[in-house]
């Protein structure tokens, strides 16, 4: 690949044409910077230059700072890596340029891109260009001058919710705002952008210094009631994350000091923030994410996805119809089979619900709608299934009514066809024990609402073919899904690790502690709801079943808590019947049900595991350890059976598939981060006081007593089995 760099290329016009390179993005990396600076210094020194316009080059302006420049300063501790940019680059030598600077803005102009424009004396844009400051889901502040001068562009309402909801806008957006200045065809950007900076230079058009301009902030007492809105929103939607506070922190230090010094303090609080574990956290999953898209021996041995046109879903069920309604909101063509018409009808009026609720929440226009609906077919047989490419099964839990079906679509479909299953615990090679097509099967394990939650976990046996799984991954990301690729275990990576979850919460309930302080504390941890809501929300059905098949599976680490079904007993089904641990009523937020008490303690009784029958007396902070550590251990599990590629993907899947907060950067990393030590003698402590359910695994005694991350390789000296 193509060395990061700048060039300069001056016209005979008197325009120098600086350009960014930095394939794919043109990523603000550091010889990016310094290359911009060594040009510009060019251009401004140079006699024939009358004008500079500055650009990016591959269609694209810039996707901002390089953030792998973010990680190195995580690794390291050391902020000074951190060129300052916003001062000697964009206000020095860019802004105060004794030579007009327009910035041609095409594909997209994000983060620190963005402020490079800003900073320029206009810009110049292509249509449906995308713009915007994401820099707050990095744990950090836009740092090179773009709290100051996109208020003062954008207005200051839009400014910050630009910044807070960290969401771009397209170009024509831009240009009724006033942050673009003229938006023309890609083909003429950049001869528009070199007569519009000779323009300013002969002063037929504004040079303007957006650092000093006031028009668009308003007044002092009006900006001061935008700002305290915006706060009581930060916490209330982001009552974790530093980052909110501190931007609109930043920005009120610009309107009540002027720009300049609202840039200073931008950058120190910027320095700040950058080595906070929110960002630490925030700037890992965005590296996981990405790196999920590389499995060894799948997507580096020279394959090629195949083009996956037709795909015929069996169930539609509540998981089913969520899957079909992914593909064909993806563009794929779905053919949705159901056992008689009722059940179909039922299955495609699911499908109807989700699409309109797509529609409803601005997600998808009513046209992308339309179409998506015309992709689905209802059938009642396999005549359908003779030209399918895949299919996705998603019945019922039953092993032997997946093996019947698969021996039945194994006849039905073509010799190509990959046959999945939405499984999300049974083994894979049970489901295709009764087919000799053990290649082309495969996990292919939605989250629960399926047309909405982001993850795709794609479970590979020991016969699954490299084909299979890559054509699956190449359909997770047909229908913005976040494929992540593991071996075949119970519940495989997700819920394997996140069994002891619920578990945990059963436990420390049956030792006598309050199931509405285990939820709130959860909810302050970060995740959106308590392990009780949730298993509210799922339905006990799904608890029992779940517990069942890892009870035979991990049988010395499961507890069989007695609650559940007593509360089934009681009447009780979650959501569904509006009572369980909470009451539900329509229109009103869940209700803690105190009638639930007396269950609890039966419940109690029954378990008997309360140290001399009495509660327990722990703190807030050993309740969030006694709930979350049993996952890092189980986490430990996995990865010391190779059930992942790597130990961020554990992070990814826990964020996207159980909700475990980003700003934490996923499972692994938070253990890591809390550290194995300090885990494992918890867990040690707790198992000696409570019993095995604690036990720390081989993995994590090891890796605290060597002091190793939990994330560190395993080296091949301790005997790791990959099941990949
Ligand atoms: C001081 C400043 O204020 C601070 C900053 O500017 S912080 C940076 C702000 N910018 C951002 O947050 C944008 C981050 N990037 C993105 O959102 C998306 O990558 C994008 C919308 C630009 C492109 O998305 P998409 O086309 O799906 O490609 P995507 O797979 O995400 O990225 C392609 C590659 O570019 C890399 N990349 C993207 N943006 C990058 C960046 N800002 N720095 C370093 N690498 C970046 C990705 O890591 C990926 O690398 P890989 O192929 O080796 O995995």
């Amino acid at each position: 690949m193509a060395k990061p760099h700048v060039a300069l290329e001056v016209g005979y016009d008197g325009v120098a044409v600086i350009s960014i390179s930095n394939p794919p993005v043109n990523a603000l990396a550091l010889p990016v910077i310094a290359g911009l600076k060594e040009k510009f210094d060019e251009a401004a020194r140079r006699d024939d230059v009358k004008a500079i316009v500055l650009t990016g080059k591959g269609g694209k302006f810039s996707g901002g700072f390089d953030i792998n420049v973010f990680q190195k300063v995580h690794e390291t501790g050391d902020a000074s890596l951190m060129p300052d940019v916003s001062v000697e680059l964009v206000v020095n030598t860019i802004e105060d340029c004794r030579k007009p600077v327009v910035a041609t803005v095409e594909g997209l102009a994000l983060g620190g891109g963005l402020e490079l424009a800003l900073g320029c004396h206009a810009r110049i844009a292509a249509p449906k260009t995308q713009l915007g400051l994401p820099e707050l889901t990095l744990g950090v502040i836009p740092g090179f001058g773009g709290t100051q001068r996109l208020p003062r562009l954008a207005g200051l309402s839009k400014a910050i919710e630009m910044m807070l909801s960290s969401k771009p806008i397209t170009s024509e957006e831009g240009k009724t705002l006033g942050l673009v200045d003229s938006l023309v065809p890609s083909q003429e950007l950049l001869n528009v952008s070199r007569q519009w900076a000779l323009d300013i230079a002969d002063r037929r058009k504004p040079w303007i210094r957006t650092l000093h301009r006031t028009d668009k902030i308003g007044s002092l007492s009006e900006a001061r009631e935008v700002l305290k809105a915006a706060r009581q929103q930060a916490k209330r939607t982001a009552p974790n994350l530093p980052q909110h506070h501190a931007c609109l922190d930043v920005i009120e230090e610009g309107l009540v000091h002027g720009g300049y010094s609202g840039v200073l303090k931008e950058a120190k609080v910027f320095k700040d923030l950058v080595l906070s574990d929110t960002a630490k956290g925030l700037v890992h999953v965005f590296f996981a994410q990405r790196a999920t898209s590389k499995v060894p021996n799948v997507t580096d041995i020279g394959l090629k996805p195949r083009h996956i046109k037709k795909v015929a879903v069996i169930g539609g069920g509540l998981m089913g119809s969520g899957i079909a309604t992914a593909l064909i909101v993806g563009n794929i063509y779905v053919v949705l089979k159901e056992v008689n018409s009722d059940y179909l009808l039922k299955g495609t009026k699911t499908i109807e619900a989700n699409i309109r609720s797509l529609v409803t929440r601005g997600k998808l226009t009513q046209d992308k709608a339309n179409e998506a609906l015309s992709l689905l077919k209802g059938v009642l047989d396999y005549s359908e299934f003779k030209d399918v490419d895949m299919v996705i099964e998603a019945v019922i839990e039953s092993v032997p009514l997946k093996q019947t079906i698969f021996s039945e679509i194994e006849k039905a479909c073509p010799p190509y066809c990959i046959l999945a299953t939405n499984t999300s615990t049974i083994d894979l090679n049970l489901v295709g024990e009764k087919t000799t097509s053990q290649d082309r099967i495969i996990g292919a394990h939605f989250f629960s609402p399926a047309h909405v939650m982001p993850l795709l976990e794609i479970v590979r046996s020991n016969k699954t073919s490299a084909q299979a799984i890559l054509d699956l991954m190449a359909v997770g990301k047909q229908i913005k899904k976040v494929p992540v690729v593991v071996g075949n275990c119970t519940g495989f990576a997700v819920n394997r690790t996140f069994f002891p979850y619920t578990q945990s919460a059963h436990f420390l309930v049956n030792l006598g502690v309050d199931i509405f302080r285990i939820d709130r504390l959860i909810g302050s941890f970060g995740l959106p709801m308590g392990p009780f809501q949730l298993q509210d929300l799922a339905g006990y059905g799904v608890a029992v079943a779940v517990a069942k098949e890892f009870g035979s599976a991990f049988p010395d680490r499961t507890f069989r808590s007695p609650l559940v079904d007593l509360l089934i007993k009681n009447g009780r089904n979650g959501k569904n019947n509006g009572k369980g641990y909470y009451l539900y009523e329509k229109g009103s937020q869940p209700k803690p049900d105190p009638s639930v008490l007396p269950i609890i303690e039966e419940s109690r009784r029954i378990a008997n595991i309360m140290p001399n029958g009495k509660p327990i007396n722990v703190t807030d902070q050993e309740i969030v350890e006694m709930i979350l550590f049993p996952v890092v251990n189980e986490a430990c599990r996995v990865l010391d059976e190779g059930v992942v590629v790597r130990a961020s993907d554990l992070d990814i899947s826990s964020v996207l598939g159980m909700s475990f907060p980003s700003y934490r950067g996923g499972i692994v990393f938070w253990g890591d981060l809390v550290g194995p030590k300090h885990i494992y003698s918890s867990l040690k402590k707790w198992s000696q006081a409570y019993g095995d359910f604690y036990k720390p695994s081989r993995y994590l005694e090891e890796r605290a007593a060597k002091g190793i991350l939990l994330s560190v390789p395993a080296s091949s000296s301790t005997g790791s089995k990959s099941r990949l």
